[in-house]
């Protein structure tokens, strides 16, 4: 599963565990995004403190691993370059590419879109307030496509910096160490943010 996790959340955690169970997935790797290109008009947390949130949040389900691929490699993240690293390393696998609808509606203007569903079959999971648009699912190849139902979370990395920012709780709608890591670094609240603790890889 691709994301940015700026915070990993509880609508993350639930869709990767429902496409882990409908698919009968092995393994379920989160994979934190390096540079995400698409969101270069924003602050995003340095990729180790979302890395260490996605391994905090991940870190009780035996099914669920973290890698590093993209915060490793220089330059702008693209799935792309994250499918043939992960093929790299496990070239017997069949690779899975878990995202919500929201992102599987704009897969068409991603890098070296018509090589991607040669290197994976694209999940893309329901999210409340995001509707795919059938035109997109006419352009894709169906047999490397699934849409997958999951039960609704109305959760958002954007309301949790928005909530932490305004003093309010995120409590359940991220898993509780994420709150207290939050809390900890001081993340998306008016004092900087303290700097991740090093050599955790
Ligand atoms: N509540 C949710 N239910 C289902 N899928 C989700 C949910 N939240 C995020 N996703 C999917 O998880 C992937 C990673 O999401 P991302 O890290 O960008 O979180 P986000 O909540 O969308 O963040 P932001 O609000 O900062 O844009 C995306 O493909 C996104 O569509
Ligand atoms: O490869 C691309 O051009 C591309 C463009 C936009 C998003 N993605 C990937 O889609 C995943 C979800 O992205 P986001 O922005 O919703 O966190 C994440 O793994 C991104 O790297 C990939």
């Amino acid at each position: 599963m691709g994301g940015t996790f700026d915070p990993v959340h509880n609508g993350h955690l639930v869709a990767a565990s429902e496409a882990q169970y409908l698919l009968d997935l092995d393994e379920v790797i989160f994979v934190p995004t390096g540079r995400p290109w698409q969101k270069a008009d924003r602050d995003v947390s340095s990729p180790e403190h979302r890395y260490l949130m996605t391994v905090i949040a991940t870190a009780a389900n035996p099914r669920f691993t973290v890698s590093r691929v993209d915060i490793d490699r220089p330059g702008p993240t693209y799935t792309i370059d994250t499918l043939r690293d992960l093929h790299a390393q496990l070239p017997d696998d069949d690779l899975y590419f878990i995202t919500g609808v929201d992102a599987l509606g704009d897969i068409l203007g991603w890098r070296d879109a018509e090589e991607l569903f040669a290197l994976a079959h694209f999940v893309g999971c329901t999210r409340p307030g995001h509707e795919l648009d059938d035109d997109v699912l006419k352009r894709v190849p169906a047999e490397r496509v699934t849409v997958l139902e999951i039960p609704a979370l109305a959760i958002s990395s954007t309301d949790v910096r928005r909530r932490t920012a305004a003093g309010k709780q995120a409590w359940y709608l991220v898993p509780d160490g994420i709150v207290q890591y939050l809390t900890k670094h001081h993340l998306y609240q008016a004092t900087p943010p303290t700097a991740p603790p090093q050599g955790v890889k």
